[in-house]
């Protein structure tokens, strides 16, 4: 099963260290530009451009893809469920929480059009010329729409364009360029797409579990502790766990006072003031560990 993800940009280094977490570990190889193995002998990864990927996966190159959503939507169709997805369609399987920003349509600060009624007849310049069109027709506007490969936000300074649509995420592009927007067209991330056709397979099923599994660890701790069997209620009263905690008998101290190990996995934001409450409840050696991976 081959994986393409971006082989550079803002993508590359978050989608190596999300595949790095998820325990597919991409082996060093000479031509490792272009593909290389993971431990898994069944996974290969193969470098393509970000805007590339979803063809890559459409035409079979590859099964999977690592990119954004604006990507696949300006490639084709994207579905949310298999079993509703048409024959070219991608299935979006994941939202891996990286590369948010917004597709935007946007205009001069201080020119006429503050609508999206007011681009009847006019020009939009734009790297996502499907998503535009498509846009149009939901907002029922029309407009003409050119498309360039980059430096999108001068077009409306050198009259190529009224408008653009373009990717923002701070805004400070928009900003700088003095343009204002005027509506959101696509709400963006990065996500794991399969096609179609294998959306469903145990293999494909299994990266995006261990993807999964990484960001469920995210903002997570374990933490481990004994406490008095007789304050176990309060213990646990105190744990602000995801579920119950995990209870394990050990052995009574020399006073013969039973006592137990309580294991849970609580928010990170949690930590600091839980353990001054278990403290407080009589808990003892509390030991806070990073979580590598958590399977739901
Ligand atoms: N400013 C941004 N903030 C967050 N995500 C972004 C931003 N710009 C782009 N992205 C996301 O990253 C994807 C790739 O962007 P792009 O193709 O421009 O590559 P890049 O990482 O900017 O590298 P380069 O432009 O140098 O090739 C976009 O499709 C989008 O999903
Ligand atoms: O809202 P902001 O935080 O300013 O981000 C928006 C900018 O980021 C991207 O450009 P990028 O930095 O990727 O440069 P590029 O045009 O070379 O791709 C995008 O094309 C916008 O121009
Ligand atoms: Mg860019």
């Amino acid at each position: 099963m081959r994986i393409a993800v971006p082989n550079k940009g803002r993508l590359h280094d978050p989608t190596l260290s999300l595949l790095e977490r998820a325990g597919l570990h991409v082996e060093e190889t000479a031509d490792r530009q272009l593909y290389a193995d993971t431990v898994d002998p069944e996974v290969t990864v193969l470098f393509a451009r970000a805007a590339d990927i979803p063809e890559y996966v459409r035409d079979g190159a590859a099964d999977l893809g690592v990119t954004g959503l604006d990507q696949a939507a300006e490639s084709g169709g994207v579905a949310d469920d298999p079993e509703t997805a048409d024959d070219n369609d991608l299935v979006d399987l994941l939202d891996l929480g990286y590369g948010s920003c917004r597709l935007v349509l946007a205009a001069p600060e201080d020119g006429d059009i503050t609508a999206v009624e007011d681009l009847a007849g006019a020009t939009i310049a734009t790297e996502f010329p499907t998503v535009t069109r498509d846009y149009l027709a939901r907002v029922g506007v029309d407009a003409d729409v050119v498309t360039v490969t980059g430096a999108t936000e001068l077009t409306p300074h050198v009259d190529m364009a009224d408008a653009i649509v373009d990717i923002t995420s701070t805004g400070t592009t928009l900003q700088v360029n003095r343009l204002a927007v005027i509506d959101e067209v696509l709400a963006s991330s990065v996500r794991l797409f399969a096609r179609a056709d294998v959306a469903d397979d145990p293999k494909v099923e299994q990266v995006r579990t261990a993807f999964e599994s990484v960001l469920a660890a995210d903002g997570r701790r374990y933490l481990m502790m004994n406490a008095p069997t007789d304050r176990l209620d309060e213990v646990k009263d105190v744990i602000p766990g995801l579920g119950g905690p995990t209870v394990m008998n050990v052995e009574a101290d020399e006073n013969g006072n039973g006592k137990v190990a309580v294991h849970a996995v609580v928010e990170e934001r949690d930590v600091f003031a839980t353990i001054s409450d278990l403290k407080a409840v009589g808990a003892s050696g509390i030991l806070v560990t990073e979580i590598e991976r958590l399977v739901e």
